[in-house]
């Protein structure tokens, strides 16, 4: 696939989540068990709350003849990325961030390229099937610290699938940018398909430790730096951590 808008410099970076800022096993390992440990507790203490209630609507709606619970633990045993469940869980994640239980992990190769990124006039965002509640809470507590005030704008599902054109059209549009100025880095070939088609540039984030396969169809980089030395962007000045 060709590449779009490659003589535009990239004033945005948009950016996957799991995968490509943070590690797959993260999610999996981490993030997930402490929703599923908790979701019992938090519907039975919060079903009622107004935030809570019309998203346990949206779950009966999805899944009629179905207990929400059940509904619920269904989608996350198949790793559904249902919206009402992503909803959901960044209400629950919300406990475990704030405590200190969780804390956000970044691959020691990203904090330092959003800092010279955002530092060089790029703008940074986020598109994830984790709800912009979960975005927020992930890069407010990151092991890096506090990377927040370097995002200028989160988006989830809700803004629409993430293997739909028109979800990046939208997003562009939201940025105040045409596409072609804005870089979408993931890990997952479809996403980068559907953005691709709304001609944005792209980028196919590649880390061996989360297993993930280059598709061939896209640019593709193992690490931030990579990205940076290849789209133009400002280089980190500190070296990752470790
Ligand atoms: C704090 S974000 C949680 C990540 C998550 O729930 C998820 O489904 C990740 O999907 P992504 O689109 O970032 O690959
Ligand atoms: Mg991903």
């Amino acid at each position: 696939m060709s590449t779009p808008g490659s003589g535009t410099p990239v004033r945005t970076v948009l950016l996957d989540i799991e995968g490509t800022t943070s590690a797959i096993a993260f999610v999996k390992d981490t993030l997930f068990p402490f929703a599923e440990r908790a979701l019992d507790g938090f519907l039975r203490d919060r079903g009622a709350d107004p935030a809570v209630a019309p998203v346990l609507d949206e779950v009966r709606a999805l899944a009629p003849g179905h207990e929400p619970a059940e509904a619920l633990r269904g989608w996350m045993a198949r790793d559904e990325k249902v919206t009402p469940l992503k909803a959901l869980q960044g209400m629950i994640w919300r406990q475990g961030f704030e405590s200190g239980q969780i804390r956000g992990h970044l691959w020691p190769d990203v904090a330092p390229c959003l800092r010279a990124w955002a530092r060089g006039g790029i703008a940074l965002r986020i598109y994830s099937s984790g709800s912009v509640e979960a975005q927020r809470l992930l890069f407010a507590h990151t092991e890096a610290g506090d990377l927040t005030p370097l995002l200028q704008g989160f988006d989830d599902t809700r803004t629409g699938p993430k293997r739909e054109a028109a979800s990046y059209a939208a997003i562009a549009a939201s940025a105040g940018q045409p596409p072609g100025a804005v870089l979408f880095l993931s890990d997952v070939a479809e996403e980068l398909d559907a953005a691709a088609t709304a001609r944005m540039r792209v980028c196919q984030l590649v880390r061996p430790a989360d297993g993930t396969i280059a598709s061939g169809r896209h640019p593709a980089c193992g690490t931030f730096p990579e990205v940076a030395a290849r789209f133009g962007l400002p280089a980190p000045d500190e070296p990752p951590p470790g």
